[in-house]
């Protein structure tokens, strides 16, 4: 999952280390008397871990220097003392440009990639980056915070909203054609017997011929009960079916489905309303595949604009290399990516889990 970005993210850090490489002499030759105006490069390797060691860690001499090729134990102090671990513009420069290149390529959204830009380079040229070991550490820890920034955007805890919520909770699912709602659905039943909620599927998809057959067969292999209508029906109707299905049956949650729609569907997009105004759920999730990569972003963002969502759904990501729609989802709709899509089975489905997401594309799984 999400490898290509990965390989690009891991390429920023060895750019960064190789630069700052050039400025490895550095250390020796600061003003070792005047610690706060001291211009301690970071360089990569040993010497820079050593360098920016904690004081602590350089035992009871700390504060006496020494004749070893190694950075002085004064100087660790000095660095330590300071808090400060410099990286200098120019040693950014071809790098930030090439990561901003790679995250484009991996389909992240413009404003996204220049938000995590703006927070690398202000991470790495701050004055308060402290007791970092190396130079591929601080790049790490700007990537880091980086990512998480945007990643993050709006999480809220599903299950807990799921647990505290007026019963029955009604779930909307919107989307484009094909992108795996109905498996989602028929997943995120399986995900919640799991964590002992009952749930009902309603069919609004009353557009599309064999829409009622295809959510019928994952009713039935999962034995839930299905609501549904005859082709040409009112949605509204199936989902306020449902609701009243799972009031009178003791049921936690409706997982009502609807056609696939593009945002430009008038007629589709009014039927979404109707849905919103006579159902009111109390989510609507937004369903879309990690492989459509900067379409599902901006099928996202227009969406949302259309009729809120309030969390989205990335299916596929499995098949996805790039990351650029996982990344970039939260971000550009101020709504959270809740889950991931990982495969066929009901099984493949997995809370979406922003610290975890970055830690996997650094590298740190
Ligand atoms: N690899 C992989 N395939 C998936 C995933 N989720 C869904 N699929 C597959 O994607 C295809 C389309 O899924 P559907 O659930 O039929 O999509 P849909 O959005 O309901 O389609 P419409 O009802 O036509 O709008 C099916 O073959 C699914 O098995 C996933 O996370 N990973």
């Amino acid at each position: 999952m999400f490898d290509g970005l990965k390989d690009k993210l891991n390429s920023f850090r060895e750019d960064v280390e190789e630069s700052t490489d050039a400025d490895a002499d550095a250390p020796e030759e600061a003003d070792v008397d005047d610690p706060a105006e001291s211009d301690v490069s970071t360089g990569s390797g040993d010497r820079t871990e050593a360098t920016a060691s904690p004081v602590e860690e350089t035992g009871d001499d700390s504060s006496e220097p020494d004749d070893s090729t190694e950075p002085s134990t004064f100087q660790r102090a000095k660095a330590f003392a300071t808090g400060r671990i410099i990286i200098e513009e120019e040693d950014l420069e071809d790098p930030l440009w090439d990561l901003e290149m790679a995250l484009l390529e991996s389909d992240v959204e413009m404003s996204v990639a220049e938000r995590i830009l703006e927070t690398v380079r202000e991470t790495m040229l701050g004055e308060s980056r402290k007791q970092v070991e190396t130079t591929g550490e601080l790049v790490e820890a700007a990537l880091h915070d980086a990512l998480l920034d945007v990643i993050a955007v709006g999480q809220f805890d599903f299950e807990e909203r799921i647990a505290e919520a007026e019963k029955p909770v009604t779930i909307v699912f919107t989307g484009v054609n094909g992108v795996g709602k109905t498996t989602t659905i028929a997943k995120l039943s399986e995900w919640l017997a799991e964590r002992g909620y009952s749930s009902v599927l309603a069919n609004g998809d009353t557009y599309r011929a064999g829409a009622n057959e295809q959510i019928g067969e994952h009713a039935d292999r999962l034995d839930r009960q299905l609501i549904s209508h005859d082709q040409g029906g009112d949605p509204a109707a199936v989902i306020y079916d449902g609701i009243e299905y799972a009031q009178a049956n003791d049921i936690d949650v409706v997982l009502g489905d609807t056609a696939g729609r593009l945002h430009t569907s008038d007629d589709l997009m009014a039927q979404l309303e109707k849905i919103d105004r006579v159902v009111d759920p109390d989510m609507t999730l937004f369903v879309d595949e990690a492989v459509a990569g900067q379409d599902a972003v901006n099928r996202a963002k227009e969406f949302n604009e259309a009729a809120a969502i309030d969390g989205a759904v990335l299916t596929k990501a499995d098949a996805d290399s790039s990351g650029g729609a996982a990344i970039s989802i939260a971000y550009v709709t101020g709504k959270p990516i809740l889950f991931l899509g990982t495969g066929q089975g009901y099984d493949d489905i997995t809370r979406f889990d922003p610290e975890a997401l970055v830690d996997s594309l650094l590298g740190k799984e």
